[in-house]
Protein backbone atom coordinates (compact mmCIF):
# COMPACT_ATOMS: atom_id res chain seq x y z
CA UNK A 1 0.00 0.00 0.00
CA UNK A 2 1.26 3.55 -0.74
CA UNK A 3 1.70 5.92 2.28
CA UNK A 4 -0.33 8.16 0.20
CA UNK A 5 -3.13 5.93 0.02
CA UNK A 6 -2.67 5.07 3.75
CA UNK A 7 -2.43 9.07 4.66
CA UNK A 8 -5.69 9.84 2.51
CA UNK A 9 -8.08 6.80 4.02
CA UNK A 10 -6.52 8.67 7.75
CA UNK A 11 -7.76 12.12 6.65
CA UNK A 12 -11.43 10.47 5.60
CA UNK A 13 -11.33 8.85 9.37
CA UNK A 14 -10.32 11.80 11.01
CA UNK A 15 -13.25 13.39 9.39
CA UNK A 16 -15.72 11.08 10.59
CA UNK A 17 -17.59 11.75 13.69
CA UNK A 18 -19.69 8.22 14.21
CA UNK A 19 -18.05 5.55 16.46
CA UNK A 20 -19.82 2.83 13.91
CA UNK A 21 -18.61 4.50 10.98
CA UNK A 22 -15.14 4.61 12.05
CA UNK A 23 -14.81 1.46 12.47
CA UNK A 24 -16.46 0.48 9.40
CA UNK A 25 -13.34 2.87 7.72
CA UNK A 26 -10.84 1.21 9.48
CA UNK A 27 -12.23 -2.15 8.89
CA UNK A 28 -12.05 -0.82 5.07
CA UNK A 29 -8.72 -0.07 5.71
CA UNK A 30 -7.62 -3.21 6.80
CA UNK A 31 -9.19 -5.52 3.94
CA UNK A 32 -7.67 -3.27 1.58
CA UNK A 33 -3.90 -3.98 2.89
CA UNK A 34 -2.07 -7.21 1.47
CA UNK A 35 1.44 -8.16 3.39
CA UNK A 36 1.64 -5.14 5.06
CA UNK A 37 -1.19 -5.11 7.48
CA UNK A 38 0.50 -5.91 10.20
CA UNK A 39 1.78 -1.98 9.30
CA UNK A 40 -1.34 -0.66 9.01
CA UNK A 41 -2.70 -1.92 12.06
CA UNK A 42 -0.19 -0.48 14.21
CA UNK A 43 0.34 2.33 12.39
CA UNK A 44 -3.45 3.61 12.56
CA UNK A 45 -3.01 3.75 16.11
CA UNK A 46 -0.14 5.62 16.14
CA UNK A 47 2.50 2.81 17.15
CA UNK A 48 5.23 1.56 15.11
CA UNK A 49 6.07 -1.09 17.49
CA UNK A 50 3.47 -3.33 18.94
CA UNK A 51 3.12 -2.47 22.81
CA UNK A 52 5.34 -5.55 24.19
CA UNK A 53 8.27 -4.73 22.24
CA UNK A 54 10.55 -2.79 24.13
CA UNK A 55 11.63 -1.00 20.62
CA UNK A 56 10.90 2.63 20.69
CA UNK A 57 11.97 5.93 18.13
CA UNK A 58 13.22 8.27 20.77
CA UNK A 59 11.93 10.85 18.40
CA UNK A 60 11.42 14.01 20.73
CA UNK A 61 9.55 16.86 19.72
CA UNK A 62 12.73 18.61 19.04
CA UNK A 63 14.29 16.30 16.51
CA UNK A 64 10.77 16.08 14.80
CA UNK A 65 11.14 19.41 14.13
CA UNK A 66 14.79 19.76 13.42
CA UNK A 67 13.86 17.15 10.51
CA UNK A 68 10.41 19.41 8.98
CA UNK A 69 12.52 22.27 9.29
CA UNK A 70 15.76 20.71 7.63
CA UNK A 71 12.99 19.24 4.35
CA UNK A 72 10.87 22.29 4.96
CA UNK A 73 13.82 24.19 3.25
CA UNK A 74 17.11 26.76 3.81
CA UNK A 75 14.61 29.75 5.07
CA UNK A 76 12.62 27.39 7.75
CA UNK A 77 14.55 27.41 11.06
CA UNK A 78 13.30 24.71 14.18
CA UNK A 79 12.10 28.09 15.53
CA UNK A 80 9.47 28.87 12.82
CA UNK A 81 8.45 25.20 13.35
CA UNK A 82 7.89 26.04 17.01
CA UNK A 83 6.01 29.16 16.77
CA UNK A 84 3.94 27.71 14.21
CA UNK A 85 3.01 24.84 16.67
CA UNK A 86 1.76 27.89 18.57
CA UNK A 87 -0.65 29.01 15.99
CA UNK A 88 -1.95 25.57 14.58
CA UNK A 89 -1.69 24.00 17.77
CA UNK A 90 -1.00 20.55 16.74
CA UNK A 91 2.73 19.24 14.79
CA UNK A 92 0.36 17.41 12.38
CA UNK A 93 -1.08 20.87 10.88
CA UNK A 94 2.24 22.42 11.10
CA UNK A 95 3.84 19.75 8.94
CA UNK A 96 1.33 20.04 5.99
CA UNK A 97 1.72 23.26 6.03
CA UNK A 98 5.25 23.08 4.16
CA UNK A 99 5.85 22.12 0.48
CA UNK A 100 8.94 19.73 1.14
CA UNK A 101 12.32 19.17 -1.26
CA UNK A 102 10.86 16.28 -3.25
CA UNK A 103 7.61 17.18 -3.88
CA UNK A 104 8.91 20.76 -5.12
CA UNK A 105 11.06 18.84 -7.69
CA UNK A 106 8.75 16.39 -8.45
CA UNK A 107 6.30 18.60 -9.22
CA UNK A 108 8.49 20.99 -11.74
CA UNK A 109 8.41 17.56 -13.95
CA UNK A 110 4.57 17.76 -13.82
CA UNK A 111 4.29 14.23 -11.62
CA UNK A 112 1.90 16.80 -9.87
CA UNK A 113 3.40 15.87 -6.22
CA UNK A 114 2.40 12.33 -6.00
CA UNK A 115 5.27 10.29 -3.92
CA UNK A 116 6.28 6.76 -4.08
CA UNK A 117 6.35 5.95 -0.63
CA UNK A 118 5.52 2.54 0.47
CA UNK A 119 3.67 2.11 3.72
CA UNK A 120 6.38 -0.74 4.21
CA UNK A 121 9.21 1.94 3.59
CA UNK A 122 7.92 4.15 5.85
CA UNK A 123 8.07 0.91 8.83
CA UNK A 124 11.69 -0.19 7.68
CA UNK A 125 13.13 3.18 7.92
CA UNK A 126 11.80 4.16 11.48
CA UNK A 127 12.52 0.35 12.02
CA UNK A 128 16.08 1.51 10.77
CA UNK A 129 15.92 4.68 12.70
CA UNK A 130 15.21 2.92 15.92
CA UNK A 131 17.97 0.84 15.80
CA UNK A 132 20.37 3.63 15.73
CA UNK A 133 22.66 3.82 18.46
CA UNK A 134 25.68 5.41 20.53
CA UNK A 135 27.66 8.44 19.35
CA UNK A 136 26.33 10.23 16.62
CA UNK A 137 22.37 8.69 16.67
CA UNK A 138 20.75 11.65 16.96
CA UNK A 139 22.33 13.30 13.97
CA UNK A 140 21.62 9.83 12.11
CA UNK A 141 17.64 9.90 12.90
CA UNK A 142 17.88 13.78 11.77
CA UNK A 143 19.16 12.17 8.69
CA UNK A 144 16.66 9.27 8.41
CA UNK A 145 13.43 11.56 9.28
CA UNK A 146 14.51 14.31 6.94
CA UNK A 147 14.63 11.78 4.22
CA UNK A 148 11.16 10.52 5.05
CA UNK A 149 9.11 14.34 5.24
CA UNK A 150 11.14 15.30 2.00
CA UNK A 151 9.45 12.49 0.26
CA UNK A 152 6.44 13.68 1.71
CA UNK A 153 3.31 15.34 0.64
CA UNK A 154 1.68 17.76 2.77
CA UNK A 155 -1.33 15.29 4.03
CA UNK A 156 1.70 12.51 4.18
CA UNK A 157 3.91 14.78 6.38
CA UNK A 158 0.77 15.28 8.54
CA UNK A 159 0.61 11.86 9.35
CA UNK A 160 4.32 11.04 9.46
CA UNK A 161 4.84 13.52 12.27
CA UNK A 162 2.28 12.84 14.50
CA UNK A 163 3.11 9.04 14.18
CA UNK A 164 6.79 9.61 15.24
CA UNK A 165 5.79 11.43 18.07
CA UNK A 166 2.34 9.24 19.31
CA UNK A 167 0.38 11.66 18.64
CA UNK A 168 -2.17 10.19 15.99
CA UNK A 169 -5.08 11.73 17.37
CA UNK A 170 -7.02 10.47 14.41
CA UNK A 171 -9.94 9.16 16.78
CA UNK A 172 -9.31 5.73 16.74
CA UNK A 173 -8.61 4.34 20.14
CA UNK A 174 -7.74 0.56 21.03
CA UNK A 175 -11.38 -0.74 21.01
CA UNK A 176 -11.75 0.77 17.66
CA UNK A 177 -9.31 -1.10 15.86
CA UNK A 178 -10.14 -4.19 18.18
CA UNK A 179 -13.69 -3.82 16.40
CA UNK A 180 -12.50 -3.55 13.37
CA UNK A 181 -10.31 -6.68 13.02
CA UNK A 182 -13.32 -8.44 14.00
CA UNK A 183 -15.67 -7.03 11.31
CA UNK A 184 -12.65 -6.84 8.40
CA UNK A 185 -12.14 -10.39 8.95
CA UNK A 186 -15.49 -11.62 10.22
CA UNK A 187 -14.25 -13.08 13.17
CA UNK A 188 -15.93 -13.24 16.71
CA UNK A 189 -15.17 -10.30 18.82
CA UNK A 190 -14.40 -11.99 22.02
CA UNK A 191 -11.51 -14.36 19.96
CA UNK A 192 -10.05 -10.88 19.41
CA UNK A 193 -10.34 -9.11 22.58
CA UNK A 194 -8.53 -12.44 24.15
CA UNK A 195 -5.89 -12.71 21.64
CA UNK A 196 -5.13 -8.84 22.09
CA UNK A 197 -4.56 -9.90 25.52
CA UNK A 198 -2.31 -12.74 25.29
CA UNK A 199 -0.07 -10.74 22.71
CA UNK A 200 -0.57 -7.35 23.03
CA UNK A 201 0.19 -6.76 19.20
CA UNK A 202 -2.56 -5.54 16.98
CA UNK A 203 -0.31 -6.23 13.59
CA UNK A 204 -0.02 -9.61 14.77
CA UNK A 205 -3.17 -10.47 15.64
CA UNK A 206 -4.69 -8.58 12.42
CA UNK A 207 -2.82 -11.07 10.06
CA UNK A 208 -3.65 -14.11 12.14
CA UNK A 209 -7.49 -13.18 12.09
CA UNK A 210 -7.45 -13.05 8.18
CA UNK A 211 -5.03 -15.70 7.25
CA UNK A 212 -5.42 -18.09 10.02
CA UNK A 213 -9.45 -17.41 11.24
CA UNK A 214 -10.62 -18.50 14.75
CA UNK A 215 -8.64 -21.45 15.34
CA UNK A 216 -5.39 -19.58 14.69
CA UNK A 217 -6.85 -16.67 16.97
CA UNK A 218 -7.43 -19.03 20.07
CA UNK A 219 -4.35 -20.70 19.70
CA UNK A 220 -2.23 -17.24 20.46
CA UNK A 221 -0.66 -17.77 23.76
CA UNK A 222 1.38 -15.94 26.16
CA UNK A 223 4.93 -16.18 25.56
CA UNK A 224 7.93 -15.95 27.69
CA UNK A 225 10.03 -12.76 27.06
CA UNK A 226 6.73 -11.27 25.38
CA UNK A 227 4.97 -9.21 28.64
CA UNK A 228 1.76 -8.79 29.12
CA UNK A 229 -0.69 -5.94 30.57
CA UNK A 230 -1.25 -6.66 34.44
CA UNK A 231 -4.51 -6.67 35.78
CA UNK A 232 -5.37 -3.73 38.05
CA UNK A 233 -7.89 -3.17 40.50
CA UNK A 234 -10.71 -1.31 41.59
CA UNK A 235 -11.07 1.06 44.94
CA UNK A 236 -13.87 -0.98 47.15
CA UNK A 237 -14.17 -2.38 50.58
CA UNK A 238 -14.24 -5.68 52.24
CA UNK A 239 -18.35 -5.32 52.26
CA UNK A 240 -18.11 -5.33 49.11
CA UNK A 241 -16.06 -7.78 48.15
CA UNK A 242 -18.41 -10.49 50.36
CA UNK A 243 -21.32 -9.23 48.71
CA UNK A 244 -20.39 -10.00 45.46
CA UNK A 245 -17.66 -13.36 46.51
CA UNK A 246 -19.42 -14.49 49.35
CA UNK A 247 -15.68 -15.09 50.47
CA UNK A 248 -12.99 -12.85 49.40
CA UNK A 249 -8.85 -13.39 48.91
CA UNK A 250 -6.98 -10.49 50.62
CA UNK A 251 -3.19 -9.82 50.52
CA UNK A 252 -1.24 -6.99 51.44
CA UNK A 253 -1.50 -3.92 49.14
CA UNK A 254 2.91 -3.63 48.96
CA UNK A 255 3.76 -0.15 47.84
CA UNK A 256 6.46 -0.30 45.21
CA UNK A 257 6.80 -0.87 41.94
CA UNK A 258 5.12 -3.54 39.68
CA UNK A 259 7.06 -6.49 38.17
CA UNK A 260 6.45 -8.90 35.53
CA UNK A 261 9.12 -11.51 35.67
CA UNK A 262 9.59 -13.91 32.51
CA UNK A 263 11.90 -17.04 33.19
CA UNK A 264 12.85 -18.51 30.20
CA UNK A 265 13.87 -22.21 29.12
CA UNK A 266 17.27 -23.00 29.78
CA UNK A 267 20.17 -25.88 30.21
CA UNK A 268 20.23 -28.29 33.06
CA UNK A 269 21.62 -28.36 35.57
CA UNK A 270 18.94 -25.73 37.01
CA UNK A 271 16.59 -26.25 33.83
CA UNK A 272 16.24 -22.06 33.73
CA UNK A 273 17.26 -19.91 31.47
CA UNK A 274 17.13 -15.48 30.85
CA UNK A 275 15.47 -14.03 33.59
CA UNK A 276 13.73 -10.76 32.32
CA UNK A 277 11.83 -7.81 34.25
CA UNK A 278 8.99 -5.67 32.61
CA UNK A 279 7.61 -2.46 34.63
CA UNK A 280 3.66 -2.50 34.58
CA UNK A 281 3.95 -0.36 31.37
CA UNK A 282 5.64 -3.44 29.79
CA UNK A 283 9.38 -1.98 29.18
CA UNK A 284 12.19 -4.16 30.34
CA UNK A 285 13.69 -2.61 33.88
CA UNK A 286 15.76 -6.20 34.30
CA UNK A 287 19.18 -4.20 33.93
CA UNK A 288 18.31 -1.92 36.95
CA UNK A 289 17.13 -4.83 39.44
CA UNK A 290 20.36 -7.33 39.44
CA UNK A 291 19.34 -8.28 42.74
CA UNK A 292 15.86 -9.63 41.78
CA UNK A 293 17.78 -11.01 38.94
CA UNK A 294 19.85 -12.98 41.71
CA UNK A 295 17.22 -13.52 43.76
CA UNK A 296 14.97 -15.16 40.94
CA UNK A 297 17.80 -17.50 39.64
CA UNK A 298 18.76 -18.71 43.37
CA UNK A 299 14.98 -19.54 43.68
CA UNK A 300 12.60 -20.50 40.50
CA UNK A 301 13.21 -23.94 39.10
CA UNK A 302 11.04 -24.03 36.26
CA UNK A 303 9.92 -21.12 33.60
CA UNK A 304 7.37 -19.35 34.60
CA UNK A 305 5.97 -15.78 34.53
CA UNK A 306 5.63 -14.08 37.85
CA UNK A 307 3.49 -10.87 38.76
CA UNK A 308 4.37 -9.04 41.92
CA UNK A 309 5.54 -6.00 43.47
CA UNK A 310 9.52 -4.99 44.29
CA UNK A 311 9.27 -2.93 47.15
CA UNK A 312 12.42 -0.70 49.02
CA UNK A 313 13.21 -2.25 52.63
CA UNK A 314 14.80 -0.44 55.30
CA UNK A 315 17.91 -2.71 57.37
CA UNK A 316 15.16 -4.69 59.25
CA UNK A 317 13.53 -5.84 56.51
CA UNK A 318 10.29 -3.35 56.97
CA UNK A 319 8.57 -1.21 53.76
CA UNK A 320 10.04 1.70 52.92
CA UNK A 321 7.50 3.99 50.95
CA UNK A 322 7.20 3.57 47.30
CA UNK A 323 9.85 6.82 46.40
CA UNK A 324 12.40 4.90 47.63
CA UNK A 325 11.92 2.03 44.95
CA UNK A 326 11.50 4.83 42.25
CA UNK A 327 15.08 5.70 42.82
CA UNK A 328 16.44 2.29 41.97
CA UNK A 329 13.82 1.05 39.14
CA UNK A 330 14.78 2.99 35.44
CA UNK A 331 18.12 3.09 36.63
CA UNK A 332 20.44 2.87 33.95
CA UNK A 333 23.91 4.36 35.37
CA UNK A 334 24.95 3.37 39.30
CA UNK A 335 23.19 0.46 39.25
CA UNK A 336 25.68 -1.58 41.41
CA UNK A 337 26.12 1.53 44.00
CA UNK A 338 22.44 2.01 44.21
CA UNK A 339 21.53 -1.92 44.99
CA UNK A 340 23.92 -1.26 48.16
CA UNK A 341 22.16 1.94 48.68
CA UNK A 342 18.72 0.76 48.27
CA UNK A 343 17.63 -2.85 48.99
CA UNK A 344 14.87 -4.20 47.28
CA UNK A 345 12.99 -7.18 47.88
CA UNK A 346 10.15 -9.39 45.52
CA UNK A 347 6.51 -10.28 46.70
CA UNK A 348 5.45 -12.01 44.43
CA UNK A 349 1.26 -12.48 43.96
CA UNK A 350 0.37 -14.07 41.05
CA UNK A 351 1.52 -16.71 38.72
CA UNK A 352 0.66 -16.88 34.80
CA UNK A 353 2.51 -19.13 33.44
CA UNK A 354 4.32 -22.46 34.56
CA UNK A 355 6.28 -24.16 31.94
CA UNK A 356 4.47 -24.50 28.56
CA UNK A 357 1.17 -24.12 29.90
CA UNK A 358 -0.45 -20.73 30.56
CA UNK A 359 -2.43 -20.30 33.63
CA UNK A 360 -4.49 -17.24 32.52
CA UNK A 361 -7.84 -19.15 32.61
CA UNK A 362 -7.12 -20.68 36.01
CA UNK A 363 -8.32 -19.73 39.24
CA UNK A 364 -6.41 -17.28 41.68
CA UNK A 365 -6.42 -20.30 44.08
CA UNK A 366 -5.01 -22.38 41.53
CA UNK A 367 -2.52 -19.47 40.41
CA UNK A 368 -1.40 -18.90 43.82
CA UNK A 369 -0.72 -22.86 44.36
CA UNK A 370 1.50 -22.87 41.50
CA UNK A 371 3.26 -19.66 42.11
CA UNK A 372 4.09 -21.39 45.30
CA UNK A 373 5.94 -24.28 43.37
CA UNK A 374 7.72 -22.21 41.49
CA UNK A 375 9.20 -19.90 44.16
CA UNK A 376 9.71 -22.73 46.73
CA UNK A 377 9.69 -22.27 50.27
CA UNK A 378 10.94 -18.46 49.88
CA UNK A 379 8.87 -15.71 51.80
CA UNK A 380 8.47 -13.99 47.88
CA UNK A 381 5.31 -15.47 47.74
CA UNK A 382 2.55 -12.83 49.28
CA UNK A 383 0.11 -14.13 51.99
CA UNK A 384 -3.10 -15.10 50.98
CA UNK A 385 -5.62 -15.06 53.59
CA UNK A 386 -8.89 -16.73 52.23
CA UNK A 387 -11.90 -15.55 54.31
CA UNK A 388 -15.69 -15.10 54.54
CA UNK A 389 -15.75 -13.57 57.91
CA UNK A 390 -15.83 -9.29 58.21
CA UNK A 391 -13.89 -9.25 61.84
CA UNK A 392 -10.92 -11.42 60.05
CA UNK A 393 -10.33 -9.16 57.17
CA UNK A 394 -10.45 -5.97 59.11
CA UNK A 395 -8.00 -7.83 61.53
CA UNK A 396 -6.05 -8.47 58.47
CA UNK A 397 -6.24 -4.69 57.42
CA UNK A 398 -5.20 -3.09 60.57
CA UNK A 399 -2.38 -5.57 60.65
CA UNK A 400 -1.31 -4.60 57.36
CA UNK A 401 -1.26 -1.26 57.93
CA UNK A 402 0.76 -1.92 61.08
CA UNK A 403 3.25 -3.06 59.95
CA UNK A 404 3.92 -0.26 57.17
CA UNK A 405 1.68 -1.11 54.38
CA UNK A 406 -0.77 1.07 52.52
CA UNK A 407 -3.36 -1.05 52.26
CA UNK A 408 -5.01 -4.79 51.42
CA UNK A 409 -5.80 -5.91 47.84
CA UNK A 410 -9.34 -8.50 48.00
CA UNK A 411 -9.72 -10.72 45.32
CA UNK A 412 -12.26 -12.86 43.67
CA UNK A 413 -11.00 -16.14 44.75
CA UNK A 414 -12.96 -17.89 41.87
CA UNK A 415 -11.61 -15.03 39.41
CA UNK A 416 -9.58 -16.02 36.16
CA UNK A 417 -6.55 -13.59 35.18
CA UNK A 418 -7.53 -11.05 32.59
CA UNK A 419 -4.77 -8.51 31.52
CA UNK A 420 -4.94 -4.68 31.55
CA UNK A 421 -8.48 -5.42 33.17
CA UNK A 422 -9.31 -3.05 35.49
CA UNK A 423 -12.62 -5.31 36.87
CA UNK A 424 -14.74 -6.33 39.80
CA UNK A 425 -12.77 -9.05 40.27
CA UNK A 426 -9.48 -6.97 42.23
CA UNK A 427 -9.95 -4.43 44.77
CA UNK A 428 -7.98 -2.36 46.51
CA UNK A 429 -8.21 -0.98 49.61
CA UNK A 430 -6.38 1.89 51.36
CA UNK A 431 -7.55 4.14 53.93
CA UNK A 432 -5.04 7.19 53.20
CA UNK A 433 -5.77 10.63 51.13
CA UNK A 434 -7.34 9.93 47.37
CA UNK A 435 -4.74 10.64 44.48
CA UNK A 436 -5.04 10.40 40.82
CA UNK A 437 -2.59 9.82 38.09
CA UNK A 438 -2.23 12.57 35.91
CA UNK A 439 -0.56 13.71 32.17
CA UNK A 440 1.66 17.06 32.00
CA UNK A 441 0.41 18.69 29.70
CA UNK A 442 1.87 22.35 30.27
CA UNK A 443 3.39 24.48 32.52
CA UNK A 444 4.20 28.05 33.37
CA UNK A 445 8.22 29.13 34.26
CA UNK A 446 8.23 30.51 37.64
CA UNK A 447 8.99 34.43 38.29
CA UNK A 448 11.94 35.90 40.42
CA UNK A 449 14.20 33.56 42.05
CA UNK A 450 12.40 30.27 40.28
CA UNK A 451 12.24 32.09 37.04
CA UNK A 452 14.66 29.50 35.34
CA UNK A 453 12.22 26.48 36.41
CA UNK A 454 8.71 25.60 35.52
CA UNK A 455 6.65 26.47 38.36
CA UNK A 456 3.12 25.18 37.68
CA UNK A 457 1.90 22.55 35.84
CA UNK A 458 -0.80 22.08 33.79
CA UNK A 459 -2.77 18.23 33.94
CA UNK A 460 -4.87 16.09 31.90
CA UNK A 461 -6.65 13.08 32.16
CA UNK A 462 -7.22 10.82 28.87
CA UNK A 463 -10.08 10.76 26.72
CA UNK A 464 -9.02 6.95 24.56
CA UNK A 465 -11.55 7.05 22.25
CA UNK A 466 -10.47 9.89 20.60
CA UNK A 467 -6.85 9.47 21.73
CA UNK A 468 -6.68 12.49 23.32
CA UNK A 469 -6.14 14.61 26.66
CA UNK A 470 -8.59 16.82 28.49
CA UNK A 471 -6.82 19.34 31.39
CA UNK A 472 -8.46 18.74 34.80
CA UNK A 473 -6.54 21.49 36.91
CA UNK A 474 -2.89 22.97 37.47
CA UNK A 475 -0.74 22.08 40.70
CA UNK A 476 2.24 23.45 42.13
CA UNK A 477 1.81 23.15 45.84
CA UNK A 478 3.86 20.36 47.56
CA UNK A 479 6.87 20.81 45.56
CA UNK A 480 10.26 22.01 47.06
CA UNK A 481 12.70 24.11 44.98
CA UNK A 482 15.05 20.98 44.63
CA UNK A 483 12.27 18.91 43.07
CA UNK A 484 11.19 22.08 40.49
CA UNK A 485 14.58 21.60 39.33
CA UNK A 486 14.48 18.13 38.63
CA UNK A 487 11.04 18.57 37.30
CA UNK A 488 12.73 20.84 35.01
CA UNK A 489 15.07 18.76 33.79
CA UNK A 490 12.56 16.02 32.96
CA UNK A 491 10.31 18.29 31.33
CA UNK A 492 12.40 20.82 29.23
CA UNK A 493 13.24 18.20 26.42
CA UNK A 494 9.38 17.50 26.01
CA UNK A 495 8.35 21.25 25.17
CA UNK A 496 6.73 21.84 22.03
CA UNK A 497 5.90 25.42 22.14
CA UNK A 498 6.36 28.53 24.28
CA UNK A 499 4.00 31.56 24.62
CA UNK A 500 5.37 34.00 27.27
CA UNK A 501 5.20 32.34 30.36
CA UNK A 502 3.64 29.62 29.55
CA UNK A 503 4.66 26.16 27.46
CA UNK A 504 2.84 23.57 25.87
CA UNK A 505 4.46 20.15 26.97
CA UNK A 506 4.42 16.59 25.08
CA UNK A 507 2.44 14.23 26.87
CA UNK A 508 5.01 11.80 28.87
CA UNK A 509 5.29 12.65 32.29
CA UNK A 510 2.87 11.54 34.58
CA UNK A 511 2.45 12.65 38.35
CA UNK A 512 0.82 11.60 41.41
CA UNK A 513 -1.59 14.70 42.25
CA UNK A 514 -3.45 13.58 45.91
CA UNK A 515 -7.06 15.80 45.94
CA UNK A 516 -9.69 16.52 48.63
CA UNK A 517 -12.47 16.14 46.04
CA UNK A 518 -13.01 16.43 42.15
CA UNK A 519 -15.96 19.24 41.16
CA UNK A 520 -17.48 19.78 38.07
CA UNK A 521 -15.56 22.82 36.28
CA UNK A 522 -16.46 24.78 33.28
CA UNK A 523 -12.36 26.12 33.26
CA UNK A 524 -11.52 22.73 32.14
CA UNK A 525 -12.23 20.19 29.19
CA UNK A 526 -12.39 17.34 31.27
CA UNK A 527 -15.81 19.04 32.62
CA UNK A 528 -13.81 18.79 36.09
CA UNK A 529 -11.36 20.38 38.06
CA UNK A 530 -9.45 19.37 41.92
CA UNK A 531 -10.03 20.60 44.69
CA UNK A 532 -6.66 21.36 46.93
CA UNK A 533 -4.84 19.51 44.07
CA UNK A 534 -1.07 18.82 45.78
CA UNK A 535 1.95 17.03 44.12
CA UNK A 536 3.11 13.48 45.39
CA UNK A 537 5.28 12.14 43.00
CA UNK A 538 6.64 11.73 39.44
CA UNK A 539 4.88 8.02 38.74
CA UNK A 540 7.89 7.09 36.31
CA UNK A 541 6.25 3.68 36.56
CA UNK A 542 3.65 4.51 34.71
CA UNK A 543 3.45 6.32 30.71
CA UNK A 544 0.61 8.39 29.56
CA UNK A 545 -1.22 5.49 28.43
CA UNK A 546 -1.70 4.35 32.54
CA UNK A 547 -3.11 7.55 33.28
CA UNK A 548 -6.78 8.40 34.60
CA UNK A 549 -9.28 8.30 31.77
CA UNK A 550 -12.22 11.03 31.83
CA UNK A 551 -14.55 8.19 32.63
CA UNK A 552 -12.98 7.34 35.90
CA UNK A 553 -12.92 10.77 36.88
CA UNK A 554 -16.51 10.98 36.51
CA UNK A 555 -17.05 7.69 38.57
CA UNK A 556 -14.74 9.29 40.62
CA UNK A 557 -16.04 12.05 41.42
CA UNK A 558 -19.51 9.93 41.65
CA UNK A 559 -18.45 8.14 44.14
CA UNK A 560 -17.13 10.69 46.67
N1 LIG B 1 -1.04 -7.97 46.49
C1 LIG B 1 -1.18 -7.22 45.41
N2 LIG B 1 -1.93 -7.64 44.37
C2 LIG B 1 -2.09 -6.86 43.26
N3 LIG B 1 -1.56 -5.62 43.12
C3 LIG B 1 -0.81 -5.15 44.15
C4 LIG B 1 -0.59 -5.91 45.32
N4 LIG B 1 0.20 -5.19 46.14
C5 LIG B 1 0.44 -4.04 45.52
N5 LIG B 1 -0.16 -3.98 44.33
C6 LIG B 1 -0.11 -2.81 43.42
O1 LIG B 1 -1.38 -2.20 43.44
C7 LIG B 1 -1.80 -1.89 42.13
C8 LIG B 1 -3.28 -2.13 42.03
O2 LIG B 1 -3.95 -0.91 42.05
P1 LIG B 1 -4.29 -0.22 40.65
O3 LIG B 1 -4.67 -1.25 39.67
O4 LIG B 1 -5.28 0.84 40.91
O5 LIG B 1 -2.91 0.39 40.20
P2 LIG B 1 -2.36 1.82 40.55
O6 LIG B 1 -3.10 2.82 39.76
O7 LIG B 1 -0.89 1.73 40.36
O8 LIG B 1 -2.73 1.99 42.05
P3 LIG B 1 -1.91 2.69 43.18
O9 LIG B 1 -1.57 4.06 42.66
O10 LIG B 1 -2.94 2.67 44.28
O11 LIG B 1 -0.72 1.83 43.43
C9 LIG B 1 -1.08 -2.85 41.25
O12 LIG B 1 -0.83 -2.28 39.98
C10 LIG B 1 0.20 -3.15 41.99
O13 LIG B 1 1.24 -2.32 41.53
Amino acid sequence: MKFTTFADRLDEIEAESGDLETIQQVAALLAAADAELPVVARFVQGRVFPAWSTSTLDIGPSLCYTAIARAAGPNVSTDDIESQLADRGEIGAVAESYEFGDQQGLAAFGSGGTTGLTITEVDDELRALAATDGAGSQDQKIDRLFGLFRQCSPLEARYLARLVLGEMRIGVGEGAVRDAISEAFDQPPEAVSRALQVTNDYGEVAAVARDEGQAGLDSLDLELGRPVQSMLAQAGTAADALDSWGEAAAEIKFDGARVQIHVEEGEEPDGIGMVSIYSRNMDDVTAALPDIVDFVERTVTDPCIIDGEVVAVDDTGDPLPFQHVLRRFRRKHDIEQMRDEVELRLDAFDCLRVGSQSLLTKTLGERHRHLVNVLGDSDAVADLLLSDNPDELAAFEADALEAGHEGIMLKNPQSTYSPGDRGQNWLKRKPDVETVDLVVTGAEWGEGRRASFLGTFLLSVREPETDSYRTIGKVATGITDEKLAELTDLLEPEIQSESGQTVDIHPSVVFEVGYEEIQPSPTYSSGYALRFPRFITVRTDKSPADAETVERIERLAESQ
